[in-house]
C-alpha cells in the first residue's frame, strides 16, 4: 500500500472493560453464595425429611436460578474486552485500485414487502459512493413476481438521473424516499445553490413520476408470489428497459434482476437459498471479491459505507483472515418510546465485545463479506481434481473457473447479455436442483441447516478460522424497518429462536461443535444466543411458583433476618443496575430499561417457548421450520398507536392468553398474599415472594390497561381476557385443591 498511514484504528473501551469485569467478579461471587443457600436448604429439606411436597417448588426455583445464571455466565466473554474501530476512507488507494463490490438485495413477496420500499433499497445501493464500473447490484426476487420485475425497470430509469445527481452534489442519503423527507441543506463547494435547487426540484418531480409508475404497476399487475416458476435473470439496461433521453448508462453500476427457479417439490431454503443463487449468478457477471448483503427494507443511509468497509478489508494486517465487516442494523421507524424494543439496543454493545475476540456474529444484513470466505476455497489448491470440485460446487464448469481469484467473467467488458452460452449457464446456476448432492448450503455459501442462516453461516465461518470485525460509524450506514406491532415482533422472534434452537439442539451446538473449533470465549457468545430460548423455563417458573406459594403463606426464599436475604437482594439489584448502566452508557433512558425488561419477559413467555416447542417437534419430524418474511406493510392505525407509545395487543390468542393469564395470576396472588401477610404479620418471611408478583404487575401495567381500560382496536379482546381469567382461576383452584387433598 502506497500510503503508510493505517486505514483503520481501534481502541478498547476502558471504562466499560473495568465496569464489566468488576461486575462479573462481584456478581459471580453473589451467585455462588445464592447457590450455596439453595443447596443447603435443599439438603435440609431432604435430610430432615421435613415436607417432601416442598421439595418440588424449591427445586423448580433453583433450576430457574441456574438457567438465569448459566445464560449470564455465557454472556460474560462478550463484555470482556469491548473495542471500537475508526476508519479513514480518505487514506484508501485511488479508485482504480479498489476491488469491486456486488450488492445482494433479497425480496420475497410484494404483498408483504411493498415494492416502493424494495426499489428504494435498490436505488440507494446503486447510489453508493464507489466507482460505477466496480459496483453491481443484484435483486433476488423469490416471488418471481411480475410486479417486482416491472418495478425494477422503472427504478433503473429513475436511477439514471438519481445516481448522477447524488454523485454531483455528494448527496448523503442515497435513498430517495428518505432524502426527500429530510431537508438536506444543499451542495458543498463548487455548485451554486440555485442550480442545486433547480436540479433538486427536477429530480423530485422525476421521483414523484417514478412513484406514480409503481402505483400503476401495482394496480395493474398481479403481485402473486409464486412457489413454482422458471428462473429469470436479466441485466436491466436500456436495451431491455424503456429507452430514456440520457446516455449515461456507461456511468451506471450494473443492475441485475434474478428470480431463481422454484418448484414446490424442491426445498428452496429460503433466504440462504436465494443468496446462494445470487452468489453463483453474480460470479458469471461481475464476480466481485466482496459482497454487501441487504434485506429489502434496509437502505444505504451513508453512501460511504463501501469505502469504510474497504478500510478494513484492505488492511494488510487483517485482510488475509477477515471474512466480513458487520455494521449494526439500525432502524428508521423506531418511535420515541420504542415500546417493542425494536432497536435491538442490547445486541450492538455485544458486537463490540465480540470484536475484541474473533469478531461479531453475522447479522443477516448490513455486512460486507469476502466471496472467498463463502466459497471456502481456502481448502482447495489450484490443482484439485475437477470431479472433486464438481461434487463440491455443482456441475457448472464456468462457475468452477470463477472460484479462482484471477478469473474475470466476460460479461462486463462486452455487456452482451444475450449471449446464448451465458444464458444457458445462468439458467443452470439458478435452477432449483443445482444444489442437490453438492456442498452448497453445507460447506459452501450461506448455510441451510437453520432458519437463522446469518447466525449459522457466521458461526461456520468462525469455526473455519475466519474472523470478522464490527464497525459502528456515528452516522448509521444502513437503516431498516422494525416490526411495529406486538404480533409481528413475536412472530419474528419465534422464527429467530426456532432457528437458534435448531442449532442448540443439534450436533452444531456451540458448546460442542464450536468448542472444538474456536476459543471457548467465542463459542460462549454463540452459545448465549443459541441457548437463550430456555429463558422461557426460568420465567414460567418464576411467574407461577413463588406466587402460588405466596398465597399459601409458604416461603421459598430466605427471610429478612437471614444473611442470605442480602444475597438475593444483591443479585437482583446488581443485575438490574448493570442493565441500567448499560442503558445509560448507550445513551438511553430509564424508559428503555422498562421496555427491555417488559419485552424480554413477553418474548420469553411466548416466542421462546413456542420456538422451543417447534424445534422439539421438528426434531421428532412432526413439523418443518420455515422462514416467512415479516410483514412490512404499514397499517395506518397501528402505526399511529405505535407512534403514541400505545401497545397493540391484537395478537393471536396463542400469544395473548399466556401473557394475560400470568398477569392475572400475578396480580391476584399479590393481592391475596398481601392480605395474608397483613393478617399473619409474616413480613420478614414473605418479602421477596411478595415482591416478585408486585414487580411483574407494575412492569406489565400496559397489559392490565389493555384488558380493563382500553376500548380501542389495539386493546386485549374480551374473549382473550375471559379465557385468561378462566385459566388463571383454574390454576389457582387446581392448586388449592391439591393442597387441600394433602392437608386432609
Ligand atoms: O424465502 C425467503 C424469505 C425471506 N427472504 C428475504 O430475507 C430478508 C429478511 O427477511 P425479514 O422477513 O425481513 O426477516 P427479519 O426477521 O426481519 O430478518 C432478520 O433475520 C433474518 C433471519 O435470521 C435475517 O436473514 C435478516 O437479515 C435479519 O434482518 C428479506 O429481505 C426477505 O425478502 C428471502 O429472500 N426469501
Ligand atoms: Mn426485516
Amino acid at each position: 500500500m502506497e500510503n503508510s498511514l493505517p486505514l483503520n484504528d481501534w481502541h478498547v473501551r476502558k471504562t466499560h472493560l473495568i465496569i464489566n469485569r468488576l461486575h462479573a467478579f462481584v456478581h459471580g461471587i453473589a451467585l455462588l453464595a445464592l447457590f450455596y443457600y439453595r443447596l443447603t436448604s435443599l439438603t435440609e429439606i431432604i435430610i430432615e425429611n421435613k415436607d417432601t411436597a416442598l421439595l418440588l417448588p424449591h427445586v423448580l426455583i433453583f433450576i430457574s436460578e441456574l438457567i438465569l445464571s448459566f445464560i449470564w455466565l455465557l454472556s460474560q466473554p462478550s463484555k470482556w474486552k469491548p473495542i471500537v474501530r475508526t476508519v479513514y476512507p480518505e487514506r484508501l488507494p485511488g479508485d482504480e485500485k479498489l476491488p469491486s463490490i456486488d450488492v445482494f438485495v433479497c425480496t420475497a413477496d410484494p404483498t408483504k414487502e411493498p415494492c416502493l420500499e424494495v426499489m428504494n433499497t435498490v436505488i440507494s445501493a446503486l447510489a453508493l459512493d464507489y466507482p460505477s464500473d466496480k459496483l453491481a447490484v443484484y435483486l433476488s426476487d423469490d416471488g418471481g413476481s411480475l410486479v417486482t420485475f416491472q418495478a425494477i425497470k422503472q427504478a433503473w430509469k429513475f436511477s439514471k438521473f438519481w445516481v448522477p445527481f447524488c454523485r454531483k452534489y455528494k448527496v448523503k442519503i442515497g435513498c430517495p424516499e428518505a432524502y426527500f423527507l429530510t431537508d438536506e441543506s444543499g451542495p458543498d463547494g463548487k455548485f451554486s445553490s440555485s442550480q442545486f435547487v433547480i436540479e433538486k426540484k427536477a429530480i423530485q418531480k422525476r421521483y414523484e413520476e417514478f412513484k406514480d409508475s409503481l402505483e400503476e404497476i401495482v394496480a395493474k399487475t398481479s403481485s402473486f408470489a409464486s412457489r413454482d416458476h422458471r428462473p429469470a435473470i436479466e441485466v436491466i439496461s436500456d436495451a431491455n428497459g424503456e429507452r430514456t433521453d440520457t446516455d449515461n448508462e456507461e456511468h451506471m453500476p450494473l443492475l441485475v434482476y434474478v428470480a431463481r427457479e422454484k418448484r414446490s417439490s424442491q426445498p428452496h431454503h429460503f433466504k440462504a437459498g436465494a443468496l446462494n443463487v445470487l452468489l453463483r449468478v453474480s460470479a458469471m457477471i461481475s464476480n466481485s471479491p466482496y459482497i454487501l448483503v441487504l434485506d429489502c427494507d434496509m437502505y444505504c443511509n451513508d453512501p460511504s459505507s463501501a469505502r469504510q468497509a474497504m478500510c478494513l478489508h484492505l488492511d494488510p494486517k487483517l485482510s488475509r483472515k477477515l471474512g466480513f465487516v458487520q455494521f449494526p442494523q439500525k432502524f428508521y421507524n423506531i418511535s420515541e418510546t420504542d415500546i417493542y424494543d425494536g432497536q435491538l439496543r442490547y445486541i450492538w454493545p455485544r458486537w463490540e465485545g465480540l470484536d475484541g475476540l474473533r469478531g461479531p456474529i453475522l447479522s443477516g444484513t448490513c455486512f460486507y463479506i469476502k466471496r472467498e470466505a463463502l466459497h471456502g476455497t481456502k481448502k482447495f489448491q489450484e490443482d484439485v481434481d475437477l470431479v472433486q470440485l464438481k461434487k463440491c460446487f455443482g456441475t457448472s464448469n464456468e462457475f468452477i473457473k470463477s472460484i479462482y481469484r484471477n478469473y474475470k467473467p466476460n460479461y462486463p467488458k462486452e455487456r452482451n447479455f444475450s449471449d446464448d452460452a451465458l444464458q444457458k449457464e445462468l439458467q443452470l446456476l439458478a435452477s432449483c436442483r443445482y444444489d442437490n448432492d453438492t456442498k452448497w448450503g453445507k460447506e459452501v455459501g450461506f448455510r441451510y441447516f437453520a432458519v437463522v442462516e446469518d447466525y449459522f453461516t457466521g458461526f461456520n465461518l468462525h469455526c473455519e478460522g475466519w474472523i470478522s470485525v464490527y464497525l459502528q460509524p456515528s452516522r448509521s450506514a444502513f437503516l431498516g424497518a422494525s416490526p411495529i406491532s406486538l404480533n409481528e415482533l413475536l412472530v419474528q422472534n419465534t422464527r429467530w429462536y426456532v432457528g437458534l434452537n435448531q442449532v442448540a439442539m443439534s450436533r452444531f451446538s456451540p458448546l460442542v461443535y464450536g468448542l472444538m473449533r474456536m476459543p471457548i470465549s467465542q463459542s460462549m457468545c454463540y452459545a448465549e444466543f443459541a441457548y437463550s430460548p430456555i429463558y422461557f423455563l426460568a420465567l414460567y417458573v418464576l411467574a407461577i411458583i413463588p406466587q402460588l406459594f405466596l398465597v399459601q403463606g409458604i416461603s421459598l426464599y430466605p427471610e429478612v433476618s437471614s444473611p442470605f436475604f442480602v444475597v438475593f437482594s444483591f443479585v437482583f439489584l446488581s443485575s438490574q443496575l448493570k442493565h441500567v448502566q448499560e442503558i445509560f452508557s448507550t445513551g438511553h433512558s430509564m424508559r428503555t430499561w422498562s421496555n427491555e425488561q417488559r419485552i424480554w419477559m413477553m418474548k420469553s413467555l411466548t416466542s421462546y417457548s413456542y420456538a422451543t416447542l417447534e424445534a422439539v417437534m421438528e426434531k421428532f419430524g412432526l413439523t418443518k421450520a420455515s422462514f416467512l418474511p415479516t410483514n412490512k406493510v404499514v397499517d395506518d392505525e397501528q402505526a399511529k398507536r405505535y407512534q403514541m407509545g400505545i401497545y397493540d395487543f391484537q395478537a393471536p390468542a396463542l400469544f395473548m392468553v399466556p401473557l394475560c393469564s400470568l398477569y392475572i395470576l400475578n396480580a391476584a396472588s399479590f393481592i391475596i398474599g398481601f392480605g395474608r401477610i397483613l393478617q399473619t404479620q409474616k413480613w420478614g418471611e414473605m418479602l421477596i415472594q411478595a415482591f416478585i408478583p408486585l414487580f411483574a404487575t407494575i412492569l406489565h401495567l400496559p397489559l392490565l390497561e389493555g384488558m380493563v381500560l382500553r376500548k380501542d382496536k389495539g386493546g386485549v379482546s374480551a374473549s382473550v381476557s375471559l379465557l385468561s381469567a378462566i385459566i388463571s382461576s383454574a390454576v389457582f383452584s387446581q392448586f388449592f385443591f391439591k393442597l387441600l387433598v394433602r392437608i386432609i
